[in-house]
């Protein structure tokens, strides 16, 4: 029982039977219960109705130390308000990649924020304080976060795992059952392929995931659930790039405006 309460904190006896009732039940439903009572890991989904996204905040609760994933410019006060509201310490601002549907929030809250820094995958090609290798990690509180190379939707894909928490975050990678489009900034269906199978679903089944959009309303799903269910990734690698290729989607509304101050961090000015 002890390996699975990390506050150094004394519980009261009612805490320690709700912990102990929680991982019983998280593990007959076959999922670790990881965190205790007093030391969760914040955790936050944020949306963007204009252009489907949703933007994660995770944070350390005991030292405070937060990331937030996918902001979106014209939500950087509300996400700004509520890392001040649960008094946070925005460390870091990760892009999963350079999106075509929205401008990042990362530049504008390095603006206003003390320390706060951009991180991008290395392979983005854009403006970022930080770039991430394949498999390079990052801090917060105790949290470790690992970018794993994932591309095929664009280039500079990245997909980024909390191993401690069984979490992954796919950005445009695997979307719930389904998956980014390939028709624009180096989309690649078979690179796209074989990026999921060998970073996303190598991944043990009980890891949620969290996609960076979902278009029905759809919250969050698991490598499991998506390595069963999938539309699209559950099909061969020739019948993926038939579908991928005959998608004919229209254009993302905002791409014109998005992609050129993407690739600047979202600010058309010198700071990345
Ligand atoms: N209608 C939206 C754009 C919808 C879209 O193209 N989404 C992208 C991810 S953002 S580039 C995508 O990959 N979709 C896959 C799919 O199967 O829908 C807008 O105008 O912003």
């Amino acid at each position: 029982m002890a390996s699975f309460i990390r506050s150094s904190k004394p519980l009261c006896s009612t805490v320690l039977s709700n912990l102990w009732k929680a991982q019983n039940l998280n593990e007959k439903i076959g999922r670790k219960f990881s965190t205790s009572a007093t030391c969760n890991m914040v955790f936050r989904q944020l949306f963007d109705s204009k252009s489907w996204t949703y933007t994660y905040l995770l944070a350390d609760d005991e030292s405070k130390e937060a990331v937030v994933i996918d902001p979106v410019l014209d939500l950087v006060d509300r996400d700004i308000n509520i890392v001040k509201e649960l008094g946070l310490t925005l460390k870091y601002g990760i892009n999963t990649h350079v999106h075509a549907d929205h401008i990042t929030g990362t530049g504008v809250m390095k603006k206003r924020i003390d320390g706060f820094k951009s991180v991008l995958s290395e392979k983005s090609g854009a403006k970022a304080d930080l770039f991430l290798a394949d498999g390079e990690k990052l801090n917060f509180g105790k949290y470790e976060i690992e970018g794993r190379c994932t591309p095929g939707h664009t280039n500079g894909c990245m997909s980024f795992v909390i191993h401690s928490e069984k979490l992954v975050f796919t950005g445009d990678a695997v979307l719930i059952r389904g998956c980014g489009r390939t028709d624009f900034q180096q989309g690649d269906p078979r690179l796209l392929y074989n990026s999921v199978k060998s970073k996303i679903f190598s991944l043990p089944d009980d890891f949620l995931l969290y996609p960076a959009h979902d278009y029905l309303g759809m919250t969050s799903s698991s490598v499991g659930e998506e390595k069963k269910h999938n539309k699209r990734l559950t099909k061969s690698i020739d019948q993926f790039e038939e579908i991928m290729n005959n998608l004919k989607l229209p254009y993302p509304k905002q791409i014109d405006t998005a992609l050129p101050a993407n690739l600047v961090c979202g600010i058309q000015d010198d700071v990345a």
